[in-house]
Order: C-alpha cells, then structure tokens, then sequence
C-alpha cells in the first residue's frame, strides 16, 4: 500500500502471551525502517465489527509506568477490553512523542516542568502539536481482516483518519481511564487544544 510518501509492508507474525491474554503480535515495516506492530486477539468475520485501539507509542508510560500521562492506563485498558470482548485489535504505531520522538518529548516534559503545557512546549522546540499520520493502519487493518470498527479513542483525528481511509468506524468508545493528579493538566489541555473528547469534570482542579 502507498500512502504520499512511504510504503508499508507485512512481515512476519507469532504468538504473544501477555498478563492480559495470549494475542498474536503482527511485524509491519515502513520503507524509512521504522516498525510498528498490531496486537490481534480471537477471531472475527470480515463482516463483524471489530474493537481496535490505534495507541501511539510512549515509552514513558507504556514501559516505565510514568503517571504524567495516560497513555500505560489507557494501553493495559484497551488490551482489557479486547480480552473481555472475546476478539479485537490493538495497533502499536511508533509515533513517540505525538511523532517528535523520545528525545524531543523529554525536552518537551523539561519545558512543561518549568509552565508551558504540553502543545506550547512543542511549539516552542519548533513542531506543530501533533505530527502523527495514521496511513499505515489501512494495510495493518486489510491484513488483518478488518474492515468495521469500533475505536476505542478520545481523539476526533484518528477517527476522521480512518473514514478517510475507507475503514468503516461504527463507533467510539471513549477511553478516560488513568486521570490522575500528575495528568489532570495534561488532559485539560488535550480537550482544550487539541479536540479530545474528555469529559471537563474529569479534569477539573
Ligand atoms: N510531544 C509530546 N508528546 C507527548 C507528551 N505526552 C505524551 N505524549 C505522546 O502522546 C502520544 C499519545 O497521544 P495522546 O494525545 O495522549 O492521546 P491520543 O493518542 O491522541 O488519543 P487517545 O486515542 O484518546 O489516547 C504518545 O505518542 C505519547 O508519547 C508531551 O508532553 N509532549
Ligand atoms: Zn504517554
């Protein structure tokens, strides 16, 4: 598949057993090298709708437990909900930083250590706020036989992404799990700035 400017391609798969269930964990690589995988769990018809999660990588929360964001919470839930469900997807994009990268995030948490909240402190380091695609989920999903969904997200750009990609989005599920006093901020700020769809009481002070 094509997208302006990468190609993506399907490379190998193997089982997974995780604390949250036995999944099977797909390889994708982009012609740039940079690798992403998808998590499936049970089976499904093409006809079914099936639960996904498009998670961007963080290092920080996924693997380190960091509370300054809710991205581990919201990784362990989504595997959760899969599971209970029966069948389901999780996409693992590796889009550190909102697509800034590792090293450009921990410059960002130093400039949100000192006032800026999380969009200012990129716009300050000169990156847009968000500079993650989502093109190579149309071949992650056509492989994996997925073609109705039901996302679980707060954020309208994934969902607008993937209509535009042809995938059929039935539904949201929203996904508010891990507010926590160290990102209570930060999720303020992901409502107000950049259109994710939180309830304001979760947030507020
Ligand atoms: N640039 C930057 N990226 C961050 C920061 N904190 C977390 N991230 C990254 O943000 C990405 C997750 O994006 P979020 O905006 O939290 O959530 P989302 O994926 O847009 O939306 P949901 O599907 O609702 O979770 C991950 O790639 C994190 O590494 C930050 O302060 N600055
Ligand atoms: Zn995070």
């Amino acid at each position: 598949m094509t997208s302006t400017s990468q190609q993506y391609r399907f490379v190998s798969a193997a089982k997974l057993p995780t604390r949250k269930g036995e999944f099977t964990i797909h390889a994708f690589v982009e012609d740039s090298g940079t690798e992403h995988v998808a998590l499936s769990y049970g089976s499904w018809q093409p006809s079914d709708v099936v639960p996904i999660r498009i998670h961007s990588e963080c290092l920080t929360g996924d693997a380190l437990f960091s509370t300054r964001c809710d991205c581990g919470f919201q990784l362990e839930r989504a595997m959760e909900n899969i599971v209970a469900h029966g069948y389901g997807v999780l996409l693992y994009l590796r889009q550190e930083g909102r697509g800034i990268g590792l090293i450009n995030k921990i410059r960002a948490y130093h400039l949100q250590d000192s006032g800026m909240d999380t969009v200012e402190a990129n716009e300050h380091l000169g990156f847009d706020a968000d500079l993650r695609t989502y093109d190579m989920c149309k071949l992650m999903l056509d492989k994996l036989d997925v073609h109705n969904v039901e996302l679980m997200t707060n954020n309208p750009r994934k969902t607008a992404a993937l209509k535009d990609l042809g995938i059929n989005v039935v539904s949201r599920k929203p996904i508010d799990h891990g507010i926590t006093n160290d990102n209570k901020h930060y999720i303020r700020t992901k409502t107000e700035k950049l259109g994710h769809a939180f309830d304001p009481h979760l947030f507020k002070d």
